[in-house]
């Protein structure tokens, strides 16, 4: 678990942050470039030192201004990924991954060597230089390279930017089974709105050095308060579901939720998994009827909440199916309807994304 409460002035910048983090799973510091993810992280990793406040995993104090801790950066037992990797070119990728772990003393090693060659999937490259390796393969071993210092703590900062979209499909399943497979709290730094989807379990929301939320991934992104952080394009709601049933003939998926069933394309993962699916604004029309055939498989009935006009001058409906979910729609189409709010309607969703479940990857359907 990691505590961190401290203060940081980088010129005209200032950071403030105090939050912690449970003692498994994936916290995303999420927010725009410049919010100051990366300097929080260099904080704990101990690349350069807060004003003041305080630093510790699992109650190790790695900084405290008050007591005059700020134990060097290799004392901290922090793995630490950055965006390039950042391998030694002149070693092998075996030497590379050993490069740590000799440096720890066997008594205080708890990460399996082989165990991190399996779950990365790089036994087959353990001989080649880095120069001979993909992107997405430097990424796997610097995982694998921090794995076996045994960190207490990982770090991540925005370790699949450099990746083209083909490579961070390739990596992202690999990062999904770290917390799984080794119970290290991991803190994972992106502006990537699908990359928080599919990794991570808790988001605090920085801007402009401070902490505007933090909280369980679906109730954060969820908040209408909080849709600019999404970007125009994919502002929407998360909701965790629960595989129900597949129909193989009519090659359709039931997912339960807490505003009831929804069918998706065939998804083919065991039933009882849970599913952490996304339904942007753009995807959800508003009826006045019940529509009959029609394309559109989810059709919830709705009670209109709120009624907000867009800087983009269009209009986002926030709705209520048992859960919050919103509608943008135009303001042509507010008038015809007459919408109201109390209203009772009825919701299309037209598509939805499957961000991620338990199934060790990321899966779009439309
Ligand atoms: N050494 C420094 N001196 C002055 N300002 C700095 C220093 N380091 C960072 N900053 C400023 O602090 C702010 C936060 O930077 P930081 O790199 O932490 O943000 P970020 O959220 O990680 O951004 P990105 O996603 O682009 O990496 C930026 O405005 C940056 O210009």
């Amino acid at each position: 678990m990691l505590e961190i409460k401290v203060k940081k002035k980088l010129g005209a910048f200032t950071i403030d942050v105090d939050f912690s983090t449970g003692t498994a799973g994936v916290t995303a510091l999420f927010g725009r470039s410049g919010a100051g993810k990366t300097s929080v992280i260099n904080m704990v990793a101990g690349l350069f030192p807060p004003d003041s406040g305080l630093i510790a995993v699992n109650g190790r104090r790695l900084f405290d201004s008050e007591q005059l801790i700020d134990l060097p950066p290799e004392k901290r037992r922090c793995g630490y990924i950055f965006q390039d990797g950042r391998l030694f070119p002149h070693l092998t990728v075996k030497a590379n991954l050993t490069y740590g772990m000799k440096l720890v003393p066997r008594s205080e090693r708890y990460v399996s060597y082989e165990q991190v060659i399996e779950v990365l999937g790089i036994r087959h490259l353990l001989s080649r230089r880095p120069t001979k390796l993909s992107g997405g393969e430097k990424q796997r071993v610097a995982i694998g390279r921090a794995l076996l210092t045994s960190p207490s703590l990982l770090l991540m900062d925005e370790p699949l930017a450099s990746l083209d979209v083909a490579r961070k499909g390739e990596v992202l399943p690999f990062v999904a089974r770290l917390p799984r497979e080794f119970s290290i709290p991991i803190v994972y730094v992106s502006h990537s709105l699908d990359e928080i989807l599919n990794l991570a379990d808790t988001v605090v929301l920085l801007e402009s050095g401070r902490i505007v939320a933090k909280g369980n991934v679906e109730d954060l992104l969820s908040r209408l308060d909080l849709q600019h952080f999404a970007g125009h394009f994919d502002a929407g709601v998360v909701l965790g579901t629960v595989v129900q049933e597949h129909n193989r003939v009519l090659g359709l998926t039931t997912l339960q939720f807490a505003g009831g069933i929804l069918k998706i394309p065939l998804f083919d993962v065991p039933v009882g998994e849970h599913l952490r699916i996304r339904i942007r604004s753009r995807d959800v029309a508003v009826s006045l009827n019940r529509p009959d055939k029609i394309s559109v498989q989810n059709i919830f009935p709705a009670t209109v909440e709120q009624i907000i006009d867009t800087p983009e001058s269009l209009v986002d409906v926030n709705l209520n199916i048992g859960c919050p979910l919103f509608a943008r729609i135009t303001p042509a189409a507010k008038a015809d309807l007459r919408l109201t709010p109390g209203q009772h309607v009825y919701a299309l969703v037209k598509s939805v994304a499957i961000s991620r479940g338990n199934t060790n990857g990321r899966n779009e359907k439309e």
